[in-house]
C-alpha cells in the first residue's frame, strides 16, 4: 500500500532552543487508522500542527504524499483535512452552507456533493438542522459539521484530534463507521484520542507518545507484547498504555 504520511527523524517545538517533540519516526498507508496516544503534555497537538504545516521542524522532515510543504504548499495542504477538538465554523451559515463551502473549496463535482451531503446529514442525525446557523447548534452538532465537512472533502489524509468528546453514542458510532468506509476507499486516518478502550477496537496501529518520543508503537498485539515484555500482564490498550508510561505499574 502507498504511503500516505511519512514522518522522518522530526524534531520541533515552539522556541528554537527547546524541542518538545523528538526523533519521530512513522508512517501512514492507505487505509490505515492509525491512534496517536499519551497522556496531556505528551506532544500529541504538536507532533500534529507540524504536520498541519502550522510549524516548522527543528529537523526532519513531514511528507504527504511523497511531497513536503516546502516541495508544493498547495499539493501538501489538499492532502489533508483537519477536524479539531474545539470546533471552527463560520457561524453565519447554515450547516448545508458549510458542507457546500466544502465540497467547493475540495472540487468536489456537484452531483457527488447532492450525494453524499445527504448521506451524511442522514447518518448524523443532522437533516432538521440542514438550515440552522452553525451559531445556533450544540457543540456536539458543531462537531458534527466538522466531521461530516472532512468526510465530503475525502482528502489522502485525515487527522483527528480527540473526536469523541462531545458526541452523543449515536454520533460516535456514525463518526466510527464513516471512519470504517474511509480507509477501505484508501484514505489515511491519524486519530489523537484518550479514549483508549474505544479506539483500541478501531485502529491498526498505536503511537505511543511521552515526553514527546515515542515510546511504543505497533498494533494492539504489538502494545500489548512491548508492555508485557517489561514484566506486566496487560490485555487492553488502557494497561498496555498504564503499564509503557515510564514502566510504571499496569
Ligand atoms: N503554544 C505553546 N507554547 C509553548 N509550549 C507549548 C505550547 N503548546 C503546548 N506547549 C507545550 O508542549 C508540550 C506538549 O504539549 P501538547 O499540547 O503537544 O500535548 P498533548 O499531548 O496534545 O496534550 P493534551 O492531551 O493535553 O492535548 C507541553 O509541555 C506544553 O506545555
Amino acid at each position: 500500500m502507498k504511503t500516505v504520511l511519512r514522518v522522518e527523524q522530526l524534531s520541533g517545538g515552539y522556541s528554537p532552543k527547546r524541542a518538545i517533540i523528538h526523533d519521530l519516526d512513522f508512517e501512514i498507508k492507505a487505509g490505515e487508522m492509525i491512534g496517536l496516544i499519551g497522556v496531556n503534555g505528551a506532544g500529541k497537538s504538536t507532533t500534529i500542527k507540524h504536520i498541519l504545516g502550522l510549524m516548522t521542524p527543528h529537523q526532519g522532515s513531514i511528507r504527504i504524499n511523497e511531497k513536503t510543504l516546502n516541495d508544493d504548499v498547495e499539493q501538501y495542504r489538499s492532502g489533508y483535512t483537519y477536524v479539531p477538538e474545539t470546533p471552527i465554523l463560520f457561524e453565519e451559515l447554515t450547516v448545508e452552507e458549510h458542507l457546500r463551502l466544502t465540497a467547493m473549496a475540495y472540487g468536489v463535482p456537484e452531483q457527488q456533493y447532492l450525494q453524499q451531503s445527504e448521506q451524511l446529514l442522514e447518518r448524523f442525525h443532522m437533516v432538521k438542522k440542514r438550515k440552522a446557523l452553525t451559531a445556533h447548534l450544540s457543540k456536539g452538532m458543531k462537531q458534527k459539521v466538522m466531521i461530516m465537512s472532512a468526510l465530503l472533502a475525502k482528502p489522502s489524509l485525515f487527522i483527528i484530534d480527540e473526536p469523541f468528546l462531545g458526541l452523543d453514542p449515536l454520533a460516535i458510532r456514525s463518526l466510527l463507521q464513516e471512519l470504517m468506509e474511509v480507509k477501505q476507499n484508501g484514505s489515511a486516518i491519524l486519530m489523537s484520542s484518550h479514549i483508549l478502550s474505544t479506539i483500541e477496537h478501531y485502529c491498526d496501529r498505536f503511537i505511543m507518545l511521552d515526553q514527546g518520543r515515542i515510546v511504543a508503537q505497533g498494533a494492539l498485539e504489538d502494545m500489548l507484547e512491548h508492555a508485557n515484555r517489561q514484566g506486566h500482564s496487560v490485555a487492553h490498550l488502557e494497561d498496555a498504555f498504564y503499564a509503557l508510561l515510564n514502566g510504571g505499574e499496569a
